[in-house]
Parts: structure tokens; sequence; C-alpha cells
């Protein structure tokens, strides 16, 4: 059963349209990437799915749920984890996951259990009872991941979620990234960075100047690229996509 789907999906802001006819379907259990330099269309895709965004064309459902008619129901079945941090900083990393949890309608003791989970997960030692104002980056990305995953959505979106991480920091991200998608629960993480597509995602739709240039596996679109890695086939689809817009109508280079 496919936990998003997205179809002829299209954004214009004033005159400049950010994304073009978009489809993609992702699938319980899976990672799937939106792979794309600046620019590209991920955080537009991602915030549209997380209903902060009203789509210009086409259709999205999360979870089952229309992104349009029925966000609210959306916005409760997901978790959004981004660079911003959003966090008070005279709360401790306890106090922020009480009330969120309790924003998502969990009791108190539900609360502190599945901070018993998470702590599994994520390792949060050394950061519920200290202030949020004290942490490092990466004390706050595995705060945000708590936060977002407290009332344990089916859906979670990740959008450079490692940017100006250090290398343990962003090693437990991806980790808990892998660890994630059982059952019936996805991941969709967006990313410029092609060894995380590589490691973590079991497809990837690749997004240039708002449009999408090829999706699969990374080793299928690696092959059919012809190339050695994610990071060849890359550039040989934004060029093949590129020759393609260049030829004149009718014509496929
Ligand atoms: N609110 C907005 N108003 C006008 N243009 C916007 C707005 N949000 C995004 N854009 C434009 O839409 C395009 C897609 O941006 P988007 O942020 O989705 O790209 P991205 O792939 O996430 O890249 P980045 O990693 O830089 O965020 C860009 O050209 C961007 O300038």
């Amino acid at each position: 059963m496919a936990t998003v789907e997205v179809s002829g999906l299209g954004k214009t802001f004033g005159t400049h349209r950010a994304l073009e006819d978009l489809s993609f379907a992702v699938h319980a259990g899976e990672v799937f990437g939106l792979l794309g330099p600046n620019g590209a269309g991920k955080t537009t895709t991602l915030r549209i799915l997380a209903t902060l965004l009203k789509p210009s064309r086409g259709e999205a459902r999360v979870a089952g749920f229309d992104v349009r008619r029925q966000a609210e129901r959306v916005r409760a079945a997901i978790g959004v984890v981004n660079g911003g941090m959003g966090l008070y900083d005279r709360l401790t990393g306890r106090e922020v996951l009480t009330y969120f949890g309790r924003l998502y309608g969990l009791s108190r003791a539900e609360v502190g259990a599945r901070i018993d989970e998470l702590d599994a997960l994520l390792n949060l030692k050394g950061i519920l009872e200290r202030r949020t104002g004290d942490f490092s980056t990466g004390m706050k990305q595995k705060l945000i991941i708590a936060r977002a995953v407290l009332h344990d959505p089916p859906v979670i979106f990740f959008d450079e979620a490692t940017s100006g991480l250090d290398i343990l920091a962003r090693r437990s991200v991806l980790d808990f990234v892998k660890s994630y998608p059982k059952g019936a629960r996805a991941v969709v993480y967006s990313t410029h960075v092609m060894s995380e597509v590589e490691e973590l995602c079991d497809r990837v739709a690749i997004l240039y100047e708002g449009r999408l240039i090829a999706q699969g596996t990374p080793q299928a679109l690696t092959e059919a690229a012809g190339a050695r890695g994610l990071e060849g086939a890359f550039f040989t689809l934004v060029e093949r996509s590129a020759g393609f817009r260049a030829a004149p109508q009718g014509v496929r280079a």
C-alpha cells in the first residue's frame, strides 16, 4: 500500500514554476529519497505534503488523506525533521517532549513510556534533563527527531536533516532513518548528498529545476545511466533531461 501518493503535482510562486507535474508513490516499509541540487523543488514538495503549502496543480495523499481536504488528518499522521530548530531554550529536553506529547494528545504516562522507547533508539541520555539552550547542534537534532516521532506517525519527512552535523551526530540520524520504516511506516528523505541516498534509500526520485527527471532504485538508476555510482548517474540524467528540453518539440535527444 502506498503511504504517500503524488500525482501531477505543481507549484507556482508568482510566475516562477517551482514544481512541475511531479508524480511518485512511497510504499510502506520504504525509505524514499528526494534528491536534487538547491532549488530543485525538494522543500516545496515536502511543504506541500506536510500541508504547509497548497499545491497549484495536482493531487497528493499522505497516509491515505488528501493534503488539501484533510489537512488535519495529514498533520496527525506525519513527523517533520528539518534544519530549522524551533526549540525553547529554557526548557529541558524532557520538558520539550512532554509539551509536544501533550499537544499530540498523549497522557504524561504515555509520553514517559515513549521517551524510554526513543531513548533506546536515539540515545537521549544527556539531553533529557538539560536545557536545550545549552545543546550542541547534534543534540538539538536528536531532540527534533524525538519530537517528530513522539506520536509514532506512519510517515516522517526529513529535509536536509544532516546539514551542519558532525560525523557522529550525522551517523545517529542516518541509523535512525534506517531503523524507522518498519511495518506500515515510511520515510521520505530529501537531500543533495548522493552517498546518503545510496546508503539509505530503497528508491529515489531525482528532481532538477522543479521536474522529476528519473526515479527508481539507486542501483537501477546507476545502471541505466551507465555510471559507476549515483553521482555519475545524476550528472548523466541531468544532461539527458537538459538535452531533451533543448531539443525541438517532438524530438527526444
Ligand atoms: N515562498 C517562495 N516564494 C518564491 N519562490 C520560492 C518560494 N519557495 C521556494 N521558491 C523557489 O522555488 C524553487 C524550489 O525551491 P525549493 O526550496 O523547493 O528547492 P530545494 O530543492 O528544496 O532546494 P534547497 O535545498 O535550496 O532548499 C526555487 O527556485 C526557490 O527559489
